[in-house]
């Protein structure tokens, strides 16, 4: 077969495929070379192959060249015909004349060149004999040639094969040691998945288990060669399941089942086994199967299955997301539970991959939020509290603690947030602010953030040098509406006030409620110095006055009344908040002197009257330790002039000062609550006088009146006291009697009654001091175990001249004479005010006309 140059590049891959080219000389080519040049009687023989470029001698007799260019080889002509190619004279031969192997070394004249041709028919090269003289080969020289060319080829395939073989062998081995790789891989992966392969022979029964299978069960090689055996293995609860699916499956039915199986230490395993029908060479049945354990995977599923159960019955929001950039539109959120899906109102479906940004709103506090990417981005752990939006809108507050979830490579994978419902404790916590630092009727901030407030902007007076004002407001007569109008519509009065004087202030500024009918307002920033912080206060004080001046309308009622109020200015220098208090109280009281409905600004003459106070309060406390104290009687007398009781009335006698009027100390020692020691003194000083008297000749046994303050008659302990001052003293209780002011009843008169009446039982007297300048209410007068009132001696005084005191005076004895009680008119001072008093029906006196007060040992 011929190739043409086309097909020269499968020529080529025909030479390459013996794996000649370039290799050392070899014995059975070289014979060859030889017997061929003995043959054909040539000093030369040669084997040949031509590559691109060359030709290459595999063997060369009597010619020591390994290669020459392929441009000037013989053999190159004679690979391109069937037949050997004979060139008798190359000299005379005008195609190889001027080649210089003719024209040179080795001056080749002669050349018989028998082709070498592959199996596929490609001319590789050539056998051939030279000779350096012209000639020519007999028909006995061709044929052997003929036949050593085909030896050539032969060797040459030989090669080849060999070579072929060599590659399958190669070839066999790598896929051996592939196989080997695999068997070891898919050992290995069975290891590692906890399984084991078997083959159960349809037709025998008998049952071929991987070794891993063997390790997997825990059993020596071959320990369950038949079904039986391993069913053996199987726990009888599970066996009767599991040879029954085996028997569908060597009926064909794909095999899928998990079970328990026992091993040989008693502990129990649990697998999954599955199988498929395979028909092997010769139509043999087989199912082959694989063992897993699934022990692992079995608890880790039951304790999935116990996590989710006890997430979803956790009463808190639970919230995965994503732990991805927390910038927009930030992390998605991979599961909620169920508390989430009924505290935000969200069913899961619509979150789930959403940003947990959609439960934030505008009042959520950015702050918080700030603070929280802060911590996630440093891979912290987080707990705020923020207010959430539910799907309806309404809003909910959550302690949200959100913590980072890291797998096992130590890189954060997840944001595993818990939310706990906190929107009742913090209502409860408004409630309590509400509560501890805002007045509950008037919704005002009370005493204690007033203080708190009033010392921050002391602070910041202090740093910034600005004025201040702390102003103390005071309603006029508001006990008296309470009286008259009730409760009810004094507490609708003070809502209704404190509106209004919150209408006259900036929102920058407190308005507080004390309790009562006290309010405060504190003014900040007025200036830089205190008369332009006094004129910015006038201007509030002005416009308070003028919010006051229309009516307050109460129910049906109309009613008008006036503040007083006190102002004290404070700076960088005034800044102790007890002082600013008694300077603002102070004023407020100069308001009040000053015919109320005005205000006043605390002056430095005030603060003398302070410092008077301060120092008559330390004088009293000393006083009663050093017994300085006295008490002087005024007798009360009949028509006839019989003395039929006596005042005691306390008196001091001072160091300096000599004999002092309580009228200069009783107050002060009331609002300092001095007034408890010194009217317990007072009490049992009077008792021991009343023995004193009871036991002497001629002594009267008169009532002795002793004086109690409202604040000493509402201690606590006040009937006990007394009954043991009388028990102690040894008197007969119904020589003493108690002279109350309305003011006791006007607080809480449903105490006092029940006070009176259990002081009254043990015998006891009551009489009603100062009658008609209070507002005691007709019906508790009625109800009071009272067995005297005392006209006041301010109506006594003008009440013959003064028709309005006369019709007073003529009022109270006739009430006296309806409730039946005594009536003494007190302050009687001439004979014309006793007979006057007389015509009215009064029976009993006391005043200077009969008596001074005087000591007991003057009586
Ligand atoms: N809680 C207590 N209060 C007391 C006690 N002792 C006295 N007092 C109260 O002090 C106020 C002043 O008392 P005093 O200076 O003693 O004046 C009494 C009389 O001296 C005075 N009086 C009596 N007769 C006349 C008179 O004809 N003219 C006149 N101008 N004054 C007169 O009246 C005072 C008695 O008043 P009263 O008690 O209302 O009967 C005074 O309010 C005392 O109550 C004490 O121990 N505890």
């Amino acid at each position: 077969m011929n190739h043409d140059r086309q097909d020269e590049a499968g020529r080529l891959e025909a030479l390459r495929s013996f794996d000649v080219l370039n290799t050392e000389p070899e014995q059975a080519f070289d014979d060859i070379t030889r017997f061929a040049a003995s043959v054909c009687d040539a000093p030369m023989a040669v084997i040949t192959l031509v590559d691109e470029t060359r030709q290459w001698f595999k063997s060369a007799v009597g010619l020591n060249v390994r290669q020459t260019a392929r441009s000037i080889a013989f053999c190159n002509r004679t690979i391109q015909q069937e037949m050997p190619m004979i060139v008798a004279d190359a000299a005379a031969d005008p195609k190889f004349h001027d080649n210089p192997l003719v024209t040179g070394d080795p001056h080749l004249r002669f050349y018989a060149g028998f082709p070498l041709r592959s199996r596929e028919g490609y001319g590789l090269g050539a056998l051939a004999v030279l000779d350096r003289v012209p000639r020519t080969l007999d028909a006995r020289q061709m044929q052997t040639m003929q036949i050593l060319a085909g030896q050539v080829m032969a060797l040459l395939e030989l090669r080849r094969q060999r070579r072929d073989l060599g590659q399958l062998l190669e070839e066999r081995d790598r896929m051996n040691d592939v196989l080997r790789n695999q068997a070891h891989s898919l050992q290995d992966a069975q290891r590692i998945a906890g399984m084991g392969g078997w083959e159960l022979d349809a037709g025998s029964r008998k049952l071929r288990c991987s070794e891993e299978l063997y390790s997997l069960l825990d059993l020596p090689p071959r320990a369950a060669e038949d079904l039986p055996s391993l069913l053996r293995l199987v726990p009888p609860s599970d066996r009767r399941r599991v040879a029954a699916a085996i028997d569908c499956a060597l009926q064909g039915a794909a095999l899928d089942i998990e079970h328990r199986i026992r091993l040989p230490d008693g502990s129990q395993r649990s697998v999954r086994q599955r199988a498929e029908m395979r028909v092997r060479d010769g139509g043999h049945r087989v199912l082959v199967g694989t063992m897993q354990d699934i022990t692992e995977q079995h608890a880790s599923q039951g304790t999935l299955r116990l996590l989710h159960d006890c997430i979803s019955r956790i009463k808190d929001a639970i919230m995965i997301t994503e732990a991805s950039e927390l910038a927009e539109p930030g992390p998605r959120i991979l599961f909620v539970n169920e508390a989430f899906e009924r505290i935000t109102g969200y069913a899961a479906a619509e979150v789930i991959g959403r940003s947990p940004r959609m439960l934030q709103g505008p009042k959520t506090d950015r702050q918080q939020l700030r603070r929280i990417g802060e911590a996630l981005d440093h891979c912290e752990p987080v707990t705020a509290e923020l207010l959430n939006y539910a799907r309806d809108g309404s809003t909910f507050w959550v302690e949200c603690t959100i913590s980072p979830v890291t797998d096992q490579s130590g890189a954060i994978s997840y944001f595993v947030a818990v939310q706990r419902d906190i929107t009742e404790r913090k209502r409860a916590e408004a409630e309590i602010e509400r509560l501890a630092f805002y007045d509950s009727l008037t919704a005002l901030p009370n005493r204690r953030l007033l203080m708190d407030r009033l010392q921050q902007s002391l602070e910041a007076a202090r740093r910034s040098g600005m004025v201040g004002a702390l102003i103390f407001l005071d309603v006029d007569n508001f006990k008296t509406l309470n009286d008259t109008l009730g409760h009810d519509k004094g507490d609708l009065l003070l809502q209704q006030i404190a509106r209004r004087i919150e209408s006259c202030v900036r929102r920058c500024n407190t308005v507080a409620r004390l309790g009562g009918d006290e309010f405060v307002i504190l003014l900040e920033d007025l200036g830089r110095d205190a008369e332009t912080g006094a004129a910015h206060a006038e201007v509030v004080i002005e416009k308070i006055l003028e919010a006051f001046r229309a009516d307050f309308v109460l129910g049906a009622d109309r009613y008008h009344c006036t503040p007083s109020m006190g102002v004290a200015l404070f700076d960088r220098e005034h800044g102790d908040v007890d002082d600013l208090f008694k300077r603002a109280d102070l004023a407020m009281y100069q308001a009040k002197a000053a015919g109320r409905n005005t205000a006043c600004f605390f002056d430095p003459a005030m603060q003398s009257a302070i410092n008077a106070r301060v120092a008559l309060e330390r004088e009293i406390r000393e006083a009663l330790a050093r017994g300085e104290f006295l008490l002087y009687y005024q007798p009360q007398t009949d028509s006839a002039g019989n003395t039929i009781g006596m005042e005691a009335l306390v008196r001091w006698r001072h160091p300096q000062r000599g004999l002092v009027s309580p009228d200069y100390f009783i107050r002060l020692a009331e609002e300092t609550g001095l007034i408890l020691p010194l009217g317990l003194w007072v009490l049992e000083s009077a008792c021991r006088q009343l023995r004193e008297w009871g036991g002497q000749r001629g002594g009267g046994n008169w009532p002795v009146s002793v004086n109690v303050s409202a604040s000493q008659f509402r201690h606590p302990q006040f009937v006990e006291l007394v009954l043991k001052v009388v028990r102690d003293s040894g008197i007969d209780p119904r020589r003493l009697k108690l002279e109350l002011t309305e003011s006791v009843l006007v607080e809480n008169p449903e105490e006092t009654i029940a006070k009176m009446a259990r002081l009254r039982e043990a015998g006891v007297g009551f009489s009603l001091d100062d009658f008609g300048t209070g507002y005691s209410s007709l019906s508790y007068l009625k109800r009071l175990p009272l067995d005297q009132i005392k006209i006041d001696r301010s109506f006594v005084r003008d009440v013959l001249t003064d028709p309005n005191d006369a019709a007073i005076a003529r009022t109270i004895l006739a009430l006296g004479q309806i409730l039946g009680l005594q009536v003494v008119a007190e302050g009687v001072e001439s004979g014309a005010q006793r007979d006057f008093l007389e015509s009215l029906g009064c029976h009993a006196y006391q005043g200077y006309f009969f008596s001074h007060p005087m000591p007991p040992e003057r009586m």
